[in-house]
């Protein structure tokens, strides 16, 4: 078995236990010039991970939100090259933050397996989730992930059987993703308990830490889930959080560069209040 990577492990052992606050954002909004910037501000927030999503013009797997943020960065260019060079940039200050990347296999088959793999470990990419990549079916890219020393993440879902469970605990490093919720990201209705009953099972089949993401919007939920999971995953709000700052600074005919700021400011005081209820 290959060794983990390095910065996602070191993660998870520094927090010793506690909870791993986990942000997505989708690269390229609230601007290109923003993402390294939100990814710094994020951090000082409290986030141990940042799940970086690479914009795709068919997300099946993304509710409104996250689709309106991946039409405004692809808008604006955010390609999968974008992304790496955004990792790179943030990179340079930033050397122990593990970056996670989260997108759909076409722009990867796209770039190319190897090129793609070779570009991700060149720009210090930690992880890599391609939501529509089956375990069963990818064990040349997990092959090649595992030898450049990038974590394959998977997802499972409430639907996922224990043979899937069992397939998945053989490939996946870093942690596994458990999506609370059937449907699409940004839904509602989180059941805690059942989430919990949930992450038992999984245990039975899993090695790594196991985050959980898809519906936390308030502290409470987040806090709720932070004492059965290793890992909290939280999307949707954030972006929205960030359209409101956004909106708000564009009608007081603020600059690019002071509506990213703002937007950036109103994401990083909100994760602050997540943070404050982990520990
Ligand atoms: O948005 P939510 O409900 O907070 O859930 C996190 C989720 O958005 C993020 O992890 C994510 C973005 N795109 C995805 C596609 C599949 C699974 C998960 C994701």
């Amino acid at each position: 078995m290959n060794a983990s990577n390095e910065r996602l492990s070191a993660a998870f052992a520094r927090l010793s236990g506690r909870t791993a606050l986990v942000p997505y954002i989708t690269s390229g909004d609230p601007s290109i010039a923003a993402t390294p910037k939100l990814m710094h501000a994020l951090v000082r927030a409290g986030a141990d991970i940042i799940e970086l999503g690479v914009p795709f013009s068919d997300p099946m797997a993304d509710g409104p939100v996250i689709q309106r943020a991946a039409e405004r960065a692809i808008a604006r260019g955010t390609g999968l090259r974008q992304v790496l060079e955004m990792v790179a940039q943030f990179r340079r200050e930033d050397t122990t933050t593990p970056v996670v990347l989260m997108g759909y296999a076409n722009p990867v088959e796209r770039m190319g397996q190897q090129t793609f793999v070779d570009a991700a470990r060149e720009a210090g990419v930690d992880g890599v989730l391609v939501v529509d990549y089956p375990p069963e079916e990818i064990s040349e890219f997990a092959a090649m992930l595992h030898a450049a020393r990038i974590d394959p993440i998977f997802l499972l879902a409430p639907t996922s059987t224990e043979a899937r469970m069992k397939a998945v605990g053989e490939v996946a490093r870093g942690y596994v993703y458990y999506v609370s919720l059937k449907g699409v990201t940004g839904a509602g209705h989180l059941d805690t308990d059942d989430v919990a009953r949930r992450l038992e099972v999984i245990r039975r089949h899993v090695s790594v830490p196991v985050g959980v993401g898809f519906g936390i919007r308030d502290p409470q939920s987040a806090q709720r889930l932070s004492q059965c999971a290793d890992a909290v995953v939280i999307g949707s709000k954030i972006i929205e959080i960030m359209e409101a700052a956004v909106k708000d600074a564009q009608q007081e005919g603020a600059s690019q560069q002071d509506i990213d700021q703002r937007a950036i400011q109103a994401a990083a005081d909100w994760l602050a209040g997540i943070r404050a209820v982990l520990d």
